[in-house]
């Protein structure tokens, strides 16, 4: 069975399951699943209905976004398609003080205005640090709906006042706006007890998307792991059960993929359910701590095996080669 999460920035899950798919086949037989924490590639893991939108992208402009309608009535939101660090291009090209959510909150009034009453969104891979400010700018009044159930899935157990220093370095930020965003996140969450009642601080996953998913929780929404979501939805335990060894794969291993992400979850879940466990990652950070590992997780880094340059110019051929050398019998 193959579940991975993409290699931001060289590789997508479904090119992952393409290389796997043809490295396997036809001596084995493949399931294959795409599969997301909440933060990039959610819609393309859920399936369902798209529903193209205009919207304010992160830094202002517009963009050409979506949001997808289920079978079983849930409205699912990506925020990295409307206020995605990716769409401006990365970090370096990043305002991670003006960087907004607002587009997210767009999408998110627009699944509302067409009649969804359980409204899905997926937290992660943002621009932002904006404690979702923009996209309750964005919801006004509707977000106060009786009746509408909000649940942010999120990809990190991080709480809200750690979302800067965690996660805006990655987004451009430098340590003197690391410390701007900590205090306005601080008078964000006052503003939302303010308004809600309800206060995102020392909550654990309110700091997912730089604390979008605070604001959703403050709003009277649930916050689960993106993963959990998927799981349920597209029956992943059982289908695991059923394998006779799971092959996932990241970027990059790091401390983070424990802390709800979907490669660290399947980790978790193979070693609870006894299935043997092959990861291929792009490479491993240097501080990982290997006693998040269990005995028997089979691990290769292609950074290791093939060297830095090469596993990210040339991954597939990279990856391909190292599913490859894997025993399989
Ligand atoms: N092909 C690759 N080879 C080596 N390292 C990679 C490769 N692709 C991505 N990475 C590393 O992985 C990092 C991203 O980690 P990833 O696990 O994909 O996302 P996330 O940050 O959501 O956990 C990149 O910044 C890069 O350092
Ligand atoms: O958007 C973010 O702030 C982070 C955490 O939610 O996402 P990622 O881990 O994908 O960088």
């Amino acid at each position: 069975m193959i579940l991975p999460d993409k290699f931001r920035g060289t590789l997508t899950s479904g090119d992952f399951i393409e290389v796997a798919t043809a490295a396997l086949t036809p001596r084995h037989s493949v399931i294959a699943r795409q599969i997301s924490d909440g933060g990039e590639g959610l819609l393309e893991a859920v399936g369902g209905r798209s529903r193209p939108l205009v919207v304010r992208g992160p830094l202002g402009k517009d963009v050409e976004s979506r949001y997808h309608l289920l079978r079983n009535g849930d409205a699912v939101v990506e925020m990295a398609l409307a206020s995605g660090l990716a769409l401006i291009g990365g970090a370096t090209k990043n305002d991670p003080i003006a960087a907004s959510t607002y587009g997210t909150g767009q999408l998110i009034r627009a699944a509302i205005e067409d009649g969804a009453t359980h409204i899905v969104v997926g937290c992660g891979g943002s621009a932002t640090t904006d404690g979702g400010w923009g996209a309750l700018v964005a919801l006004g009044p509707k977000i106060d709906l009786p009746g509408l159930k909000l649940t942010a899935l999120v990809d990190v157990e991080t709480p809200f006042l750690d979302a800067p220093a965690d996660f805006a370095p990655q987004k451009g930020a430098t340590p003197l706006e690391v410390r701007f965003l900590e205090r306005r996140q601080l008078a964000i969450a006052g503003q939302l007890l303010d308004r809600f009642g309800r206060s995102p601080l020392g909550l654990p996953k309110t700091g997912a998307a730089g604390g979008l998913a605070g604001m959703l929780y403050c709003a009277g929404g649930d916050l689960e792991l993106g993963f959990d979501y998927l799981s349920e939805l597209l029956g992943l335990e059982e289908l695991i059960l059923e394998a006779d060894l799971v092959l996932t794969g990241e970027g990059c291993l790091d401390n983070e993929s424990f802390n709800g992400k979907v490669v660290g979850r399947i980790i978790e879940r193979c070693t609870y359910l006894s299935r043997r466990i092959v990861v291929v990652v792009g490479m491993i950070a240097s501080d990982f701590d290997r006693n998040h590992l269990s005995e028997g997780v089979e691990l290769v880094s292609l950074a290791e095996r093939y060297g830095e340059d090469r596993s990210i110019i040339h991954t597939k051929e990279c990856l391909r080669d190292a599913i490859g050398a894997v025993s399989l019998d």
